[in-house]
């Protein structure tokens, strides 16, 4: 069974509709990307799965709970964990207060292990934390009571590149024991990392939904050929070829071909070098932010890691 499935689940705000007819399923034991510029309506979704936001129209399922029906809802939400995006911790205590009030509430089988990973100053009141330790105590927050689906509205921002690092190890590992996660980002190498599976929201609808592999084998390789003057012209008109731009003593350019018939070719040219890469993710998911300049998804910046 799906752990979260959009039934057409659409949110209009009265003039901006941030979801429009949503249809996607995450799959059990998945670590699924949700992807889209500021505004697209990620945290619109991810509020309504979480019962905070009324859709106005479709519905969705969570852990197979209606998410219009409050109490199965409430049911439901005892096995997931969920990290906002605006941690509205009470400032005046301590991290480990806040933990205990968690704690109270859904458990906590798993906090010591968790406070091995994530390190915030429990001691310490939280209007003292800086922006990376609110994250980490939401991370053990949203993690401490062993939820069977996590559901994280940009887990790492804010986080230094070391603990992006743990965070995507900690989550590989999660979904390796069985946990479900299905978080929003803005940080495609992260994405690339750890995401079996993107959704791409863009304008409130979907607009790719996709396994990342399968998005980088269709999206060519990236190839990068040092050989001699006279046969850069040659390499540049190969079938297959695009985005092609030439430097001094070589040439470059996206193959989308089949791989093997781009090798015969180059063994015709004498060749002094070569490099074949995958693309990197930016390339592959650029398209999906046309109009940059039009909406606010100009904000999206593609290498904030
Ligand atoms: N309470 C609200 N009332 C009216 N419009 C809203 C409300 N909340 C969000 N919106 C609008 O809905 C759209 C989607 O917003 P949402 O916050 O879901 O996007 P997002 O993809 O999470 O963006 P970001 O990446 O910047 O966090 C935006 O146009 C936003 O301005």
């Amino acid at each position: 069974m799906a752990k979260i499935d959009l039934d057409g689940l659409t949110k209009d705000y009265g003039g901006v509709i941030a979801n429009d007819q949503l249809s996607f399923r995450v799959e059990s034991g998945e670590i699924f990307g949700y992807l889209g510029p500021n505004g697209a309506g990620k945290s619109t979704t991810i509020r309504m799965l979480l019962g905070l936001l009324k859709p106005t129209g479709g519905t969705a399922r969570v852990l197979g709970a209606d998410i219009r029906d409050e109490k199965s809802l409430i049911e439901a939400k005892k096995r997931i964990g969920y990290l906002p995006a605006h941690l509205g911790f009470d400032d005046g205590v301590t991290g480990e207060r806040v933990l205990e009030y968690h704690a109270g509430m859904k458990g906590d089988s798993r906090l010591h292990e968790l406070l091995e990973i994530f390190t915030p100053p429990i001691e310490r009141p939280v209007r003292e934390y800086s922006t990376g330790n609110r994250r980490m105590l939401g991370l053990i927050q949203a993690f401490m009571h062993d939820p069977e689906l996590v559901i994280m509205d940009e887990p790492t921002s804010g986080l230094d590149p070391l603990k992006q690092e743990e965070f995507n190890e900690f989550i590989r590992a999660e979904r390796d024991r069985g946990t479900t996660i299905f978080f929003s980002s803005h940080v495609l190498s992260e994405v690339r990392r750890v995401c079996d599976r993107v959704g791409i929201i863009r304008q409130g609808r979907l607009v790719e939904l996709e396994a990342v592999e399968t998005l980088l084998t269709r999206s060519g390789k990236r190839v990068r050929i040092h050989a001699a003057d006279e046969v850069i012209p040659q390499l540049s008109a190969l079938d297959g070829v695009v985005d092609e731009s030439t430097f001094p003593g070589g040439v470059q350019f996206i193959y989308t071909g089949e791989i093997n018939r781009l090798l015969r070719e180059l063994a015709r040219y004498d060749v002094h070098d070569i490099d074949i890469k995958e693309p990197p993710l930016e390339d592959v998911f650029i398209h999906y932010y046309g109009e940059r300049t039009e909406e606010k998804s100009n904000q999206w910046n593609p290498n904030n890691e």
